[in-house]
């Protein structure tokens, strides 16, 4: 069974859907398909909720009327016969009855999580009538019934797995499944997400969870670069990639893959193809338990939002339990660590989650001086970084001579060197190591013979 995913540009029009079609067609493989949401939806439900909030109905109501004006569009193009047209004004007005519903009760998390989850319904529900009108059988496979998460928000592994071998069982005859991607139930079974973006983790939790042959990523770009492309002109898209490599620049902000979607699949150790849904011939990356034999910086990417905290205490010289009193402090307060650097007397941390700041401030201040530094990056760089030649940092460094570093880490992982810089320097960075790191995207210009 192969497990393939198209995000939200890929269904984002009556137009690319059909192209979905083509490439779910092409051969006979069984498959599960996971749509994401059409791009724009999510958006709009997340402003949508927003204004119910913030106690404005009119607006709320002026951008559930835009939605629905633009899916009868989408249904106009998408369904010839009217028996289907008719089938799918039938779905939206139901969608949309549903949305409204919502404007009457009092606002609340569950509500919003509710109205996010429209987007993957509308979609998956919606190429499936396609699939229909077309004659291609086809089953729907509703997500909320097997993706689950528990109380610390971590996918429920073993409930996945358990259910959706249950649906493939029951479904035995069938070789083209759909789902949703992103949406799932919380432990107290109300209607959740895997945050923004999730549909890639979706569908690595679901190949996971069926042991697939293959998880395929289908996007809108020829597979995972070596830069940012929507920062850096020179990218190139790369044919391989570990998945120790492809994990840190996921978590690192290379938007390309919902940062825990390596995961699944790495424990497993299914092979991962980012492909293009409208180039579908080139070949994409492969992300894969490759060798590391490789000596080569791969890629980098950088992630935004970061705060930097500082404390710097006399008590932690030659002193030991420092250092686990700090974690205690963000450990207590739900708030993940992204990097660490420490000296004898100082220990700096970043962080990208800053809901519980106020509080960690707080507890800090009883160890020591306590200083805060916001909108920062984390630039990471991603390769066979550790085993690579002499001389590699130096590279690294030399290309940034101008840039103020506020942080590195290195040494912590074999693939990954990361360090911390002003938000407003990050396109100057990726642009400047681009350039020192992948010096064959930019040929010199050959020098003029002189002129006698
Ligand atoms: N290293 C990278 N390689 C490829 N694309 C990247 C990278 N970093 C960021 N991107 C951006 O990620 C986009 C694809 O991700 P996303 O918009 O989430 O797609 P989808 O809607 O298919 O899930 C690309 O169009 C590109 O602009
Ligand atoms: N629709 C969700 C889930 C998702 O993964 O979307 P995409 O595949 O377009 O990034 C979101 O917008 O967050």
């Amino acid at each position: 069974m192969i497990v393939s995913k198209f995000g939200g540009t890929s269904v984002g029009s009556a137009e690319n859907m059909k192209k979905v079609v083509d490439i779910i067609t092409q051969n006979k493989e069984p498959r599960i398909v996971v749509l994401s949401a059409m791009s724009g939806t999510t958006n709009t439900l997340v402003a949508i909720a927003q204004n119910l909030r913030e106690y404005h109905p009119q607006e709320a109501e002026f951008l559930t009327q835009q939605l629905y004006k633009k899916y009868i569009g989408v249904i106009g193009e998408l369904y010839e016969e009217d028996e289907f047209f008719e089938k799918g004004r039938i779905l939206i007005d139901y969608f949309f009855t549903h949305i409204r519903s919502f404007f009457e009760v009092p606002y609340s998390q569950s509500v919003e999580k509710i109205l996010l989850a429209q987007g993957e319904l509308i979609s998956t529900n919606l190429f499936q009538l396609y699939l229909e009108q077309i004659g291609v059988k086809s089953k729907l496979l509703p997500a909320l019934t097997f993706m689950r998460i528990d109380e610390k928000g971590e996918p429920d592994k073993s409930f996945i797995a358990q259910k959706l071998s249950k649906l493939l069982y029951q479904n035995k005859e069938t070789k083209l499944f759909i789902t949703q991607g992103f949406i799932c139930k919380n432990y107290s079974k109300e209607i959740d997400n895997l945050e923004r973006g999730g549909s890639d983790y979706s569908a690595s939790l679901i190949g996971a969870a069926i042991d697939a042959e293959q998880i395929q990523i289908y996007t809108d770009i020829d597979g995972m670069h070596n830069n940012d492309p929507r920062y850096v002109d020179r990218t190139f898209s790369l044919e391989k990639i570990s998945f120790d490599e492809a994990a840190e620049l996921a978590y690192f902000g290379a938007k390309i893959l919902h940062p825990q979607s390596i995961l699944p699949a790495k424990e497993k150790n299914i092979p991962v193809l980012v492909k293009n849904t409208f180039n579908p011939e080139a070949k994409g990356t492969l992300i894969c338990n490759c060798d590391y034999n490789d000596h080569h910086i791969k890629a980098i990417a950088a992630k935004d939002g970061i705060t930097a905290v500082k404390i710097k205490s006399y008590r932690m010289l030659m002193a030991y339990g420092f250092l686990k009193k700090i974690f205690d402090v963000f450990d207590k307060n739900r708030t993940p660590i992204d990097m660490i650097s420490t000296s004898e007397v100082a220990v700096s941390i970043t962080i990208d989650q800053t809901k519980r700041l106020d509080d960690i401030l707080t507890e800090l201040r009883s160890y020591g001086s306590v200083e805060v530094d916001t909108d920062l990056s984390i630039i990471c760089i991603a390769g066979n970084i550790a085993q690579n030649k002499k001389g590699i940092t130096g590279a690294i460094f030399s290309t940034l001579e101008n840039i103020p570093i506020r942080m590195i880490s290195y040494g912590g992982s074999n693939y990954n060197l990361s360090f911390l810089v002003k938000t407003t320097d990050k396109v100057a960075v990726l642009n400047l190591l681009n350039k020192g790191l992948f010096k064959q995207l930019y040929p010199k210009t050959p020098t003029l013979l002189k002129q006698e």
